[in-house]
């Protein structure tokens, strides 16, 4: 497990600011959104993180070492699966793990089958749903050998339904698992729903404007999204977003 902290970020590209001295904080265990109105910078974070984008300044650490520029260091998953449509799911999901050891056919076959796959694992991509490739890419992601995953709204080209049972999923797997997880998205009840703490991203230059503790009890399941609290957690994040958007 791992913690991840970026400490007075600052970068532009050309004359324009996007993130200004922006500080986060992933702690060991700990699932945190990013929610923020497009364009505010939520991508350029995560190439920050990937060490794709250099910082104009501060520091980005990962369990107290510094990773600016340094690639490698994090899992990602993209909105789109990217799997490789010439290797089988099996294939696929090693593939990473395959770039640092030798794979775990065994233990990959194991999280195939929690991810409701296990029949899949010799198909090629192009014969899995929207969804299924989705859960694809999320093992794939869970057996690279970096513990710190960053998923950048994995569930915006699916369909309300599927996204709903990719968040049970995702949380029954995470749950067991309970990797550090930064989330981006921009639907306010997906953040609510999985996260432990949620941040809101105002715009140009992008920064914590505020900070949501989600502390409904865990596990969790879809009951939670009709509660009273749930709805007026929803409400204030909404307003902050509002607020974000109107200015
Ligand atoms: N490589 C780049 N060169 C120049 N400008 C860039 C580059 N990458 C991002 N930007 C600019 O930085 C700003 C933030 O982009 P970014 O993709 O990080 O936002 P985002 O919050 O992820 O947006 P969305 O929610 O729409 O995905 C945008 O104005 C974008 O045009």
């Amino acid at each position: 497990m791992s913690t991840l902290v970026l400490e007075n970020i600052t970068k532009r590209f050309g004359e324009q600011m996007i993130l200004d001295k922006l500080d986060l904080q992933v702690n060991d265990g700990e699932f945190v959104s990013l929610l923020g109105p497009s364009g505010s910078g939520k991508s350029t974070i995560f190439h920050l993180i990937g060490g794709l984008y250099q910082a104009d300044q501060g520091m980005i650490r990962l369990d107290n070492e510094t990773i600016n520029g340094k690639k490698g260091s994090i899992s990602y998953m993209p909105q789109t699966p990217s799997l490789f449509p010439w290797r089988t799911v099996l294939e696929n999901v090693i593939l990473n793990v395959e770039l640092y050891q030798k794979p775990d056919k065994q233990k990959a076959l194991e999280m195939l089958e929690r991810a409701g796959l296990k029949d899949y694992a010799n198909a090629y991509p192009h014969e899995l749903s929207g969804g299924m490739r989705q859960r694809v890419a999320f093992v794939r992601s869970l057996l690279s050998p970096q513990s710190f995953i960053c998923l950048d709204e994995p569930f915006s080209s699916l369909d309300e339904f599927t996204r709903l049972e990719m968040q049970k999923w995702l949380l029954s797997i995470w749950e067991q698992e309970r990797p550090s997880v930064l989330f981006v998205t921009h639907n306010i009840e997906e953040a609510i729903f999985l996260s432990d703490r949620i941040l809101v991203l105002g715009s140009k230059p992008a920064n914590v404007i505020k900070e949501f503790s989600i502390d409904f009890e865990r596990p969790r399941n879809e009951k939670l999204t009709l509660s009273t609290a749930f709805l007026e957690t929803k409400k204030e994040i909404y307003q902050t977003l509002r607020g974000v958007l109107d200015v």
